[in-house]
């Protein structure tokens, strides 16, 4: 049993990868020993995040999931504390090992309520895993409500009852702790996962995790790029942004910024509204007219900031940049020409590179759906942008998801809600631009990218308020360096 962080790609297995390594584990052990291992993981790490706690509540549900709660209480009894056990099932429509379970419990002469104690020092939500189908409601409902708003501990047993393994979708136990069993879930990470399921702990049972492909990874902490000492500014390549229509060209200078502090040898910034000779404070920044920019010898962001200015310049762009990312303006534009899509299309043929960036109400519009339709289903809709277009697709959001043709996706475990604050994206295009400039490849370094810009916002000092522009500067790889970074993704 592990916590889980960012040092190597973990992979995520969804519902069904899961239920296949169950199988396919518990069938090499003997009957009823992977719910007792389970049960013997969410006791020990219990009573590791509470040595003191005395009273622990384990509310447990009517299937597998509830077993490896009545597991749980077995163990915490023999260690002397106090199980209040709150059992929601049906002896009669038991599984298998839960009802093991339940016949172990019961010949130990622990008692078993149908409602919530009255005190506890500690909960754990055993009411439902991977077999949720509904949303909660009534006791179960009730129950998930007394544990968010007890003021104790909750650790989740595999998922906070009610999420989707697959999405991370749905819920009602918001935990401050989660044990993840035999497999990672994909929906801890993305979606509102993230919030439900608090600090993430791991224990495999002993299942072999490469014997099912996976759902996604996570992408893992990247190594600083080496800049060797015999360098040049022409070693890092060049970025040129494009955007900045007349009232909106601080998004185009932001991730101009970003791309200068995150790397790139030399910045072009090609406002599309009005000219400005030089960029006061960052005078590395070298304003340019679009037309005058040889676009095939960059990286190219397209779009920050590039409002309705920015659909004529985006056939010339995507027929010569040959490393793109189009963010915001530029995707709205995709979205609402089909007269691009061809141009887009045609790119990878030539073997150049696009990186699509679009937050959950772009990537609607360029999939033709409703933002709640691409929320509801993270995963499918960044692989559906990225098989569409043939491009990588980077779906912005909480555990933004990076996915491209014939890849197993990313999601990333950095980043907080402040980044949730205006020009942060244009930071992010600036940065990806700046790792394409310096002839990363694009699924990797969208990666890397979205993993430093979340790991940035991360390090952020406690009552400090994030800014976009504080941001940009703080992409530069000494700061991500003293994070103590490996080498990765
Ligand atoms: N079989 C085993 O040996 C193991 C099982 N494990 C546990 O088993 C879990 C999966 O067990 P199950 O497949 O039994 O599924 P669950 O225990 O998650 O829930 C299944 C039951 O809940 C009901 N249900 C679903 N949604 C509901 C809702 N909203 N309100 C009320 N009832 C609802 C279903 O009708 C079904 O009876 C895993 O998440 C994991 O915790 C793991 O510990 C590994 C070992
Ligand atoms: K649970």
């Amino acid at each position: 049993m592990r916590r889980i962080t960012p040092d190597r790609p973990w992979p995520l297995h969804g519902n069904a990868g899961s239920r296949a390594l169950e199988a396919r584990t518990a069938a090499a052990l003997p009957p009823n020993a992977l719910m007792q291992r389970a049960g013997l993981s969410v006791a020990r790490l219990a009573l590791a995040l509470a040595p003191h706690a005395q009273r622990f509540w384990l509310a447990c549900g009517p299937g597998n999931n509830g077993g490896d709660g009545l597991e749980a209480a077995l163990h915490l009894a023999r260690w002397g504390k106090q199980p209040l056990v709150s059992w929601l099932g049906d002896a009669g429509r038991l599984p298998p090992d839960a009802q093991a379970a339940l016949q172990r419990v019961r010949a130990a002469g622990i008692a078993l309520a149908d409602a919530p104690p009255g005190a506890h020092d500690f909960a754990i939500d055993a009411l439902l895993g991977l077999g949720s189908a509904r949303p909660l409601e009534g006791r179960m409902a009730e129950w998930a409500e007394r544990m968010n708003s007890g003021g104790t501990p909750v650790l989740a047993v595999d998922l906070p009852s009610g999420l989707s393994a697959d999405t991370g979708r749905g819920g009602g136990v918001r935990a401050t702790h989660t044990l993840s069993l035999l497999t990672l879930k994909p929906g801890l990470f993305t979606g509102g996962g993230r919030d439900a399921a608090g600090e993430i702990w791991f224990d495999d049972l002993g299942a072999d995790l490469a014997a099912e492909p996976p759902a996604a990874r996570l992408i893992p902490q990247p190594g600083v790029m080496a800049r060797p000492h015999d360098s040049h500014k022409g070693r890092f390549g060049d970025v040129a942004v494009v955007g900045g229509a007349p009232g909106m060209g601080g998004a185009a200078l932001l991730a101009a910024s970003a791309a200068l502090h995150a790397g790139a040898g030399r910045v072009f910034c090609a406002l599309l509204g009005e000219p400005m000779p030089l960029v006061p404070g960052q005078p590395e920044l070298m304003l340019r007219d679009w037309a005058s920019l040889d676009l095939a010898a960059m990286a190219v962001a397209c779009g920050c900031g590039g409002g309705d200015a920015v659909r004529a310049v985006l056939p010339r762009v995507l027929s010569t940049a040959r490393a793109l990312v189009l963010d915001a303006d530029a995707l709205n534009a995709v979205a609402a020409d089909a007269a691009l899509h061809p141009l887009l299309a045609a790119r990878p043929a030539r073997g150049w590179s696009t990186v699509l960036t679009p937050h959950p109400l772009e990537a609607a519009r360029l999939l033709g759906a409703a933002t709640q339709a691409v929320q509801a289903d993270r995963l499918a809709s960044a692989q559906a942008l990225a098989d569409r277009f043939r491009c990588v697709a980077v779906l912005k959001g909480s555990g933004t998801v990076v996915a491209a043709p014939g890849q197993v996706p990313w999601i990333n475990p950095t980043g907080t809600a402040a980044l949730a604050t205006g020009g942060t994206g244009d930071v992010l295009a600036g940065l990806l631009a700046a790792r394409l400039a310096a002839g990363q490849d694009a699924f990797e370094a969208a990666g890397q990218g979205v993993f430093l810009h979340g790991a940035a916002a991360d390090r952020w000092p406690v009552g400090h308020s994030l800014t976009a522009g504080a941001l940009a500067k703080a992409l530069s790889p000494r700061a991500s360096d003293q994070a103590g970074i490996r080498q990765g993704c």
